[in-house]
């Protein structure tokens, strides 16, 4: 299909407007001028419940939906809620696909995540590894949940030709991240444990696992940018790999939290805890094809999330 020109006055939905992803969406169509954007918090507007949802879309009749609204966490925190995981993100996908789907928005994107793939695919991941082998036990609800998001996508496409397209995120960061001690993610986890530590000069820091995994990171930022490339440039059936192309160790990512934060103290390894998939580097070169590469790199990414961190969260 053509690339298509979305109005800067089309009624956007940004589901999941507060969250990582979601505000750096806002951020980015604020910027190109966007003036009509959706916005309801969870409060306002609960994605699991399918009359709401379905009230909402009958009422606004969003022309453009971008979903990054999910109940999102970390690998202790997947691996502790596994009912939560699929339940909810199911709920919630299936409800604003749907609605979208019947009340005639022009384009959906639908965010999955890299964890869709076999713990042990060929590396780096290409789309089309798929289904191809097991998943990670410590998030295969949450995989499982964004791989039926995919799917649906795909038949609405095939069946009603719907124009709902899928992004399969890498590992993200930046500004409005979940820095929950126990269910965020590593790398603001780590910035929140170094900076207390540092705070409290305390002797060490535990950091969990072995150290070994290899994660690749995308600026939260740079998946804005290509949340729109896509919406623009993108209307196939299969999902596209959105990842920096560029992986670290955790034990070098821990390193370099360490020298960002300014902690000296030591870092001690808590082996009791899971390492999850030992590595998972996307191959994006599908989305490079179509154009699109990220600009943001990592050291670059921390110091500036964890500055925001210091303004917003902790002082
Ligand atoms: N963070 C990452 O590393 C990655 C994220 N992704 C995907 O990107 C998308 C966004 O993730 P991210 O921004 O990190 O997640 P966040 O947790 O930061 O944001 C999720 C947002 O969804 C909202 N939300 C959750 N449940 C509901 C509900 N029932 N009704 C309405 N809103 C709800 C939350 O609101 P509230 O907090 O008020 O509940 C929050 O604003 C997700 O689809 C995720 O799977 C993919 C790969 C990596
Ligand atoms: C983003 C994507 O991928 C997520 O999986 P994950 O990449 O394994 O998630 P993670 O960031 O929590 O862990 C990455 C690695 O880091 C190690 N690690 C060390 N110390 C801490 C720590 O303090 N916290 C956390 N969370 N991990 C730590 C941890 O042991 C692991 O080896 C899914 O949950 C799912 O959300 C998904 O979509």
């Amino acid at each position: 299909m053509d690339p298509i020109t979305i109005d800067k006055s089309a009624a956007v939905f940004v589901a999941g407007h507060r969250g990582l992803v979601g505000s750096a969406v806002v951020r980015k169509l604020t910027s190109l001028g966007y003036t009509n954007l959706l916005l309801r918090s969870h409060a306002e507007l609960d994605l699991t419940s399918q009359s709401a949802v379905d009230a909402f879309f009958a009422e606004h009749k969003p022309q453009i939906v971008i979903l990054a609204a999910a109940k999102v966490g970390g690998i202790h925190a997947n691996n502790t809620y596994p009912a939560d995981f699929i339940t909810v993100n199911l709920q919630i996908q299936t409800n604003a696909i749907s609605s979208a789907f019947k009340h005639k928005t022009l384009k959906l994107l639908f965010l999955g995540s890299s964890c869709i793939y076999p713990k042990f695919a060929p590396q780096p991941i290409p789309e089309s590894a798929l289904l191809t082998g097991p998943l990670e036990p410590t998030n295969e609800w949450y995989a499982i949940a964004k791989i039926s998001g995919i799917k649906m996508c795909q038949a609405l496409r095939i069946q009603h030709s719907f124009d709902a397209i899928s992004a399969m995120p890498t590992n993200l960061y930046g500004p409005n991240d979940n820095f929950h001690p126990h269910n965020s993610h590593v790398l603001p986890a780590l910035l929140r444990r170094f900076h207390e530590a540092k705070l409290s000069k305390l002797e060490n820091v535990v950091v969990w696992g072995s150290g070994t995994p290899l994660r690749e990171f995308l600026h939260v930022d740079d998946l804005a940018d290509a949340i729109v490339f896509l919406l623009e440039k993108y209307s196939g059936l299969e999902h596209v790999n959105v990842g920096s192309g560029k992986e670290v160790s955790i034990k070098e990512l821990a390193e370099l939290v360490k020298e960002v934060v300014g902690y000296q103290g030591q870092i001690i390894w808590d082996s009791s805890k899971p390492d999850g998939t030992p590595r998972k580097l996307m191959d994006s070169s599908k989305l490079a094809s179509l154009g699109w590469e990220p600009k943001i790199t990592l050291k670059d990414g921390l110091a500036d999330t964890y500055n925001w961190y210091l303004e917003n969260v902790h002082s």
